[in-house]
């Protein structure tokens, strides 16, 4: 709702009232109108203020609607209202204008903001485009390249860039409600004319049909499929191009076919997963409402290679003191520049000073005496982490927190090392560290839930989506991997090439397809995996014999590219090749496809026509069936955790919801039926056998997404 009230005697000061965020609700947009009416028709009130409770002003339309019937005043025709008043209209922004919030916002006459709002069109992110007018009112404000540029990303920006960018008149740092009351007092009785920006004419860059083009590519490049950008632009370029209300009419047909496109369903869901995944819990019951964090001050990092680096960065921007640690001279020098120069880079682009200050140095791992929290960092090796663990436990303070990261060890194992196995979680970044939004938690059958709770708070103020996930061979992500991967081996075998199955992943959306990701990745990293794990065999061993491994079906292919010294970018060969290495541009290379046909001609192995709809069920589908094994194991709470960890780790088009997501759209019926087919084709393949938690679901009718934890929790009960 919406109260309203009088300030200084002659301005009306109308409170938007929907914790949290104040979203524009059916019952906040009806308030808004009603208290509008009761301003404007007061003759006592000479200006009227808006402003939202709790110092916050509005995060837009309320989300939660969207899927439902549309009822109460609707947002366009309140907006005109508001700017169409004869009396001055003043936004007071705090905390956050967000989308239909600075719709609102830019509605009025004035904008006051705090020095700490935020404000921005994040309607892109959500698969929509601003529909409320600020397509149509912000190029006309701040101009097209700008305009451009926050509606096309949904960037967000501070009072101090809104300010220069000409989005708010002016910044205090003070109570803004007041400074708004007294600007109100200030402008009452002026003309308002000069002050309605659906009036202003759209000012016309020069060259704007290049500059419209240039931003239709990128968003091309850069959206992989997804409708959303694509729109923003055209309804920019309507803004710039038509009289206000063919704008308009522009503006809501584009947002017509977005809304029913499926695409904004997923990104609302992913909205709401990522808000999800906040309310961790474990099997044991206990979870986010039950475990208090312990307080963090200060970290230390153990091993400063790349990831080393990159979480000593993400630690020290989050505020943290930091103790890196590297036992050899030159490498911590070298991390030390590395660091530093990143911190700076960082720091130079948010336009804030690097928190070099806030890191030490150490060659010597008893200077973590005093840190709250370590994170261990060093070479994926077990006896190796081992040790780092024993000497932890050594000289750490009672009660700090050992986080080790790695990609795929066995937390258990590390935590039976130490005295104090509930201090142990397992914190897999993702490389770069720093920049890489996704974070498992990875708690082991004695991690405490206050570990756990330490850890997923940590992620948090990192900036990271913080996924509490337990402990199996690659966790949630790389567990489901594997299965992608050798599929995609598979079909190499079968007959397609590393171009056929990459171009259909890309058309689904992933930024790179399999093989163009593992030449960027290196390909000796899962040789090394594979060798340790004793798969991987020396030699061309011809026969089927050399492609099984424990009664299943393996392919060596990826094996015997590496044995050519072929580890992809970096060697300038690896399933594509490269002008040199280090090169990022790959070209079709005729060595892979003739050895492709040999490989095969020494298999016995007919290739056969493959199509990208095969590559995508195959690829997909096992991977998705392998995400229904995590659930039904309980590695996993439910979906969103599946599907926040693709989408923010994995190159998951966000735009198909996630994996767990995207089944359920493609219907879970088809998706059994596909997996049957293909486990009957392949019987040596055990792993596309349907999971038996799908079988239930579908045998339970197939309810949507949100639905199945209760079915998860309820087979859980049962065994
Ligand atoms: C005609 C169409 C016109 C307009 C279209 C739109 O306006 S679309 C909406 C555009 N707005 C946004 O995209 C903002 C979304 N919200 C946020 O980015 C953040 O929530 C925000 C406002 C920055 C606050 O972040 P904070 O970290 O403080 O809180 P959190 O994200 O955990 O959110 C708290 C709870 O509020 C729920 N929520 C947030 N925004 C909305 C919203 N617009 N509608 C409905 N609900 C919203 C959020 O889900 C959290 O609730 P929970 O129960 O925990 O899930």
């Amino acid at each position: 709702m919406a109260q309203y009230t009088r300030a200084s005697g002659f301005v009306g000061l109308i409170t938007l009232q929907n914790p949290p965020v104040n979203a524009l609700s059916a019952v906040v947009r009806q308030a808004i109108v009603d208290t509008v009416k009761i301003a404007l028709s007061d003759p006592k009130v000479k200006s009227v203020v808006i402003c939202g409770q709790n110092g916050n002003f509005c995060g837009g339309a309320d989300i939660k609607e969207f899927g439902g019937e549309m009822t109460g005043p609707p947002l366009i025709p309140m907006i005109h209202a508001i700017e169409a008043a004869n009396k001055p209209m003043v936004a007071a922004i705090e905390g956050n204008a967000l989308g239909g919030g600075l719709e609102l916002a830019l509605g009025c006459h004035y904008r006051i903001a705090h020095s700490k709002a935020r404000l921005g069109l994040p309607e892109v992110t959500l698969g929509l485009l601003p529909a409320a007018g600020g397509s149509q009112r912000l190029p006309r404000l701040i101009g097209v390249p700008d305009a451009l540029d926050l509606i096309t990303t949904g960037r967000i920006v501070t009072a101090a860039e809104a300010l220069r960018l000409g989005i708010v008149d002016q910044v205090t740092e003070h109570n803004t409600v007041d400074a708004a009351v007294k600007f109100a007092l200030s402008v009452a009785g002026q003309p308002l004319d000069a002050r309605r920006i659906s009036t202003f004419p759209c000012p016309r860059p020069p060259d704007s049909d290049a500059l419209f083009e240039e931003a239709m590519r990128k968003v091309r490049g850069s959206a992989r499929g997804a409708m959303a950008p694509v729109a923003c632009v055209q309804a920019v370029r309507a803004a710039a191009t038509l009289p206000y209300e063919r704008g308009m009419e522009r503006e809501k047909e584009l947002m017509a076919t977005l809304f029913t496109s499926g695409q904004a369903r997923a990104l609302q869901y992913v909205f709401f997963a990522q808000r999800a995944v906040g309310r961790w819990s474990m099997p044991s019951g206990a979870g986010w409402d039950t475990s208090k964090p312990r307080p963090v001050n200060k970290a230390a990092v153990i091993g400063l290679g790349t990831m080393g680096r990159g979480i000593t960065v993400a630690l020290a921007q989050t505020g943290l003191s930091v103790v890196a640690i590297e036992t050899q001279e030159k490498q911590l020098m070298e991390a030390k520049q590395a660091v530093t120069s990143m911190l700076e880079r960082g720091a130079k682009r948010r336009g804030a000073a690097p928190a070099l200050d806030r890191i030490s140095y150490s060659r010597n791992i008893q200077a973590v005496a005093d840190v709250d929290l370590v994170i261990e960092a060093v070479f994926e090796d077990m006896a190796l982490k081992l040790e780092v663990f024993r000497q932890l436990s050594a000289f750490c303070k009672p009660g700090t927190l050992l986080c080790t990261n790695t990609s795929a060890l066995d937390v258990d194992e590390l935590a039976r090392g130490t005295p104090n196995p509930e201090l142990v979680v397992g914190m897999h970044f993702f490389a770069p560290a720093h920049v890489m939004k996704l974070l498992e938690v990875v708690y082991g059958k004695r991690s405490s839930p206050q570990a756990v709770a330490t850890a997923m708070q940590l992620g948090k103020k990192m900036g990271k989506a913080s996924v509490a996930v337990g402990n199996c061979r690659g966790f949630v992500g790389n567990r489901m991997l594997r299965l992608y991967v050798e599929q995609a081996f598979f079909l190499l075998e079968e007959g397609a090439t590393p171009e056929l199955v990459d171009g259909a992943l890309e058309e689904f959306g992933f930024p790179m397809g399999v093989f163009r990701m593992s030449d960027l990745s290196g390909l000796d990293v899962g040789w090394r995996t594979r060798k340790a794990a004793g798969q991987a065999q020396p030699g061309e061993a011809s026969g089927q014999s050399a492609r099984i491994r424990n009664g299943s079906r393996y392919s060596p292919i990826g094996d015997l590219v590496c044995e050519q010294g072929r580890f992809g970018q970096k060697t300038g060969r690896g399933w594509y090749q490269y002008d040199k290495p280090g090169s990022r541009v790959a070209r079709s290379d005729p060595w892979l496809h003739s050895f492709l046909e040999q490989y095969r001609a020494r298999h016995g192995l007919v290739a056969r026509s493959i199509d990208r709809q095969e590559v995508l069920e195959r690829c997909l589908y096992a991977l998705v069936n392998e995400g229904f094994r995590i659930l039904e194991d309980g590695i996993a709470a439910g979906p969103e955790d599946i599907d926040v960890i693709y989408v923010f780790g994995y190159g998951w088009p966000g735009h198909r919801g996630g994996p767990m997501f995207y089944a359920s759209t493609v219907g879970l019926p088809k998706v059994l039926e596909r997996l049957e087919h293909y486990h009957q084709a392949h019987p040596d393949v055990p792993d596309l056998q349907p999971c038996g938690l799908l079988r239930r679901l579908v045998a339970s009718g197939s309810p949507p997404v949100h639905r199945w934890r209760e079915v998860i929790k309820k087979l859980h009960s049962q065994l």
